[in-house]
């Protein structure tokens, strides 16, 4: 049996969403691949004081604001450089710091926008993390239904100020004609904010009205056996038979709802974090945390594992 190694790993971030990687220094495994800052949890150590210890000796900084995030296992081969092991990574991310970053191992260092690295090779068992940050923490669902079209424009226009960057559009009320309409509009008002727009709908919908993206329900998400192309993807999920499906679809994400209790499912009691937690973190796909979600869940959500949250009445307050 091969050790697992426990490895505390330091995904720093800038409030613009830039992110550090670092490549590993000649004389270690794996030289010369890319990586977050971390290393080895010693004994007796936390995860978050092995994060702070090797943030100072690899980088010279002491993070001050530190958020626990995805736990991940990944089977290292052999290989010329390094024997056979398991590795389980516990993620956080730093978003602030004292001092100045220095490559103190030799290491080079390499800011990356979350939709457009450019170093390579990262290590493999950093892909699907990478995956997940190139999503945004909040994914918002239209609510025309509820709030009438000039409400709900009113709102996004906030939210847009506020940094949003991804949503769902969810109107399966109106008819056709007025959907293009509005999605027109919606895709016009997102556009210089490179916020994302999914369509509640069929792919050919979606590409047909200028959508970036399609957003599958459960139903459609089940009928579906390869991902649908030219699209960004992402499909609700109610239990684990779906979450695998979306995961063997290799779709962009999945929402798992309902986390809590939430007025547009009153029949349903609510996953609860910890059956949340469980499955999440089996899967290599993005997970959105959805039902019952308010912005002051966040740092919970990523805790449990999830990309972020998804809210529908809590996104446009
Ligand atoms: N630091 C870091 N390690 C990672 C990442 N992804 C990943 O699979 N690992 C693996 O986790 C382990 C971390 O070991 P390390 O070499 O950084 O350990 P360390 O800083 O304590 O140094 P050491 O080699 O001198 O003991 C390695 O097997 C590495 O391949 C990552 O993003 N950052
Ligand atoms: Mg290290």
């Amino acid at each position: 049996m091969t050790k697992c190694v426990q490895v505390a790993v330091a995904i720093l971030q800038k409030s613009n969403g830039e992110y550090l990687l670092a490549s590993r220094p000649q004389g270690k495994g794996w030289a010369g691949w890319w990586e977050f800052p971390g290393g080895k949890i010693e004994q007796g150590e936390s995860p978050e004081q092995a994060l702070i210890r090797e943030a100072q000796e690899e980088l010279g900084i002491t993070p001050t604001q530190i958020q626990p995030w995805i736990k991940r296992r990944y089977d290292y081969p052999a290989t010329h450089d390094a024997e056979a092991k398991t590795v389980l990574l516990h993620f956080f991310f730093v978003t602030a710091w004292q001092g100045e970053l220095h490559p103190h191992e030799g290491q080079q260092f390499a800011w990356q926008h979350p939709q457009q690295g450019n170093v390579s090779p990262v290590l493999p068992a950093n892909a699907p993390i990478m995956h997940a940050l190139s999503l945004p923490p909040v994914y918002a669902i239209s609510n025309v239904a509820e709030m009438g079209t000039t409400a709900f424009l009113a709102a996004l226009q906030r939210q847009l100020d506020n940094g949003l960057q991804l949503l769902q559009i969810r109107e399966s009320q109106l008819s056709d004609d007025a959907l293009a309409r509005l999605s027109e509009t919606i895709l016009h008002m997102c556009a210089p904010y490179h916020c994302r727009c999914l369509l509640n709908g069929t792919p050919e919908q979606a590409k047909q009205l200028g959508y970036q993206g399609v957003h599958l329900n459960s139903h459609r998400l089940m009928v579906h056996s390869q991902k649908p192309d030219h699209l960004l993807v992402g499909a609700s999920c109610h239990d684990q038979t779906q979450l695998a499906h979306a995961q063997s679809l290799q779709l962009d994400f999945a929402l798992l709802s309902p986390v809590l209790p939430t007025p547009s499912h009153p029949e349903a009691s609510g996953l609860g974090w910890e059956r949340f937690t469980e499955w999440v973190n089996e899967l290599e796909i993005p997970v959105y945390a959805l039902g019952g979600m308010q912005a002051s869940y966040l740092l919970l959500a990523l805790a449990c594992g999830a990309r972020g949250i998804a809210m529908q009445r809590g996104g446009w307050i």
